[in-house]
């Protein structure tokens, strides 16, 4: 009796061993080798899981969202299969799913729209869709025909974490398109250094992150004398202040800002004169390095200055460089917190924008366009807790959603201390008469220029 009794009790030890063993090497896996662990054996699961929820529960998502449409049945042949009966001559209708796919943490559905469906109709219901796949974010892509779209639907947030910007190698010399930080798509966020750039957003939502990656990029080529860097900081040089030996021309005050840029553009119509039945597109060199004018809040510069005299000269001057610097290889990369055209009358010169954190769905048209929210560039939502991230619009057209990298105090002063410009030529301030108050701008004409 007692045998059996014991070896009854070694059956149920082993059969426990057995079930325990996997068990506590899973968990010993995912302790050890977290990243190996959700790589190999918890994300394919979870991907599994919310692929097989989504594609069975698609019917309910697309007809709870708006996308169903209730058709008399004569009219079935021409449609997706039915959801329901409604009623003898009616029957709701969704578009197929197509096909689905996965990237990393990203899911992608290939609805057929219906008949008279567009794809505006999908990008409407973008939110509806997000909240119903509980997915961080979700944008409509148009398909390069134009007559079907995907709907991408992104769990997660990788760029919730930040970074720090690389400092980088001498033999770094970008002169084309600089790396700023990383995209949501896990790829490097690189901007073409080609084309005047306006980074708008609220206070604290991270412009300096965007400018310093940008210095930080350009530092050994302004170094190598490829480059040239005209600072303009009317915040008093509290910000580009630090990172002075970068610039090889810099002004901290509004006479001498309106004299650099005045004299960038004069530089840039005598090289574009040259330049004429010689080469139609710039090739940066020592001798005729790129200019990148960077200026820190733009407003303080073409909107608030109360002299009125070095406010026209500036806008002039600014609308000059943007319109006419493409080619001789002159650019603006712009930063401001206000984005109304009001604030920046030159605001369309900007072939390339980014948004960071902004206060309200207009801004964010302003910036991005009419159709970025749709298209699921809600940059009014970023949170304050994720400075630096933000959506970019190249020249092409493309919006991206983007995370600048971080440039702490302590890798300006070392980059500035490494790669110092080649040169640093002073900029002679603006003569102003003494016995002539700045002329301020009257509540009048300030008026009729905001209307
Ligand atoms: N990419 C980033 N990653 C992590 N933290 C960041 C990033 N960018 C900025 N921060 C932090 O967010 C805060 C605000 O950033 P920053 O000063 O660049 O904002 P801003 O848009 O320039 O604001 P303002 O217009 O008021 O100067 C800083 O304390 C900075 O440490």
């Amino acid at each position: 009796m007692a045998i059996l009794a014991l070896a009854t009790l070694q059956r149920q030890v082993v059969v426990v061993g057995l079930l325990l063993v996997p068990v506590l090497a899973v968990v010993c896996w995912a302790r050890l080798s977290p990243i190996s662990y959700r790589r190999l054996l918890a994300d394919p699961l979870w991907r599994r899981r919310t692929g097989r929820a989504v594609r069975k529960q698609w019917p309910l998502i697309a007809e709870a969202c708006g996308l169903s449409r209730r058709t008399p049945r004569v009219a079935l042949a021409l449609v997706t299969p039915p959801l329901g009966v409604i009623g003898p001559s009616e029957r709701v209708v969704v578009p197929t799913l197509r096909g689905m796919s996965w990237a990393g943490h990203q899911l992608t559905l290939r609805p057929a729209l219906l008949l008279g469906q567009t794809i505006g109709d999908v990008e409407e219901a973008t939110e509806r869709l997000r909240l119903a796949v509980a997915a961080h974010r979700v944008r409509v892509a148009p398909d390069e025909d134009q007559i079907s779209c995907r709907i991408i639907c992104r769990f997660g947030d990788v760029l919730a974490e930040p970074f720090a910007t690389p400092l980088p190698e001498a033999d770094h010399l970008p002169l084309t398109r600089v790396c700023l930080g990383r995209t949501e798509d896990e790829q490097p966020w690189t901007v073409d250094l080609r084309v005047s750039t306006l980074t708008a957003g609220a206070s604290g939502a991270g412009k300096g992150s965007v400018m310093w990656s940008l210095m930080v990029e350009l530092a050994p080529a302004a170094h190598a004398g490829l480059v040239q860097i005209h600072g303009i900081d009317l915040k008093g040089g509290m910000e580009l202040g630090l990172g002075r030996p970068l610039f090889t021309r810099y002004a901290d005050d509004p006479g001498t800002a309106v004299r650099l840029l005045e004299d960038a553009v004069e530089e840039c119509e005598r090289r574009a004169r040259g330049m004429v039945g010689v080469a139609r597109e710039h090739v940066p060199s020592v001798e005729a390095p790129l200019v990148l004018v960077l200026i820190d809040e733009l407003a303080s510069l073409v909107a608030y200055l109360p002299d009125r005299d070095l406010l026209r000269r500036a806008e002039v001057a600014l609308a000059r460089l943007c319109s006419i610097g493409r080619a001789p290889g002159y650019f603006v990369f712009g930063f401001l917190q206000d984005p109304r055209k009001e604030t920046l009358k030159a605001r369309h010169l900007f072939q390339q924008t980014i948004a960071l954190r902004l206060r309200d769905r207009e801004e964010v048209a302003m910036v991005l366009g009419d159709g970025a929210i749709s298209a699921g560039a809600a940059a009014h939502r970023i949170p304050r807790s994720t400075p630096g991230v933000g959506f970019a619009l190249d020249d092409a057209g493309r919006l991206v959603r983007v995370r600048a990298g971080f440039v702490d105090d302590h890798a300006i002063r070392e980059i500035a201390h490494r790669y110092p410009a080649a040169a640093q030529i002073p900029v002679e301030p603006l003569e102003v008469d003494p016995a002539r108050p700045p002329r301020s701008r009257s509540p009048r004409s300030r008026n009729s220029e905001a209307a």
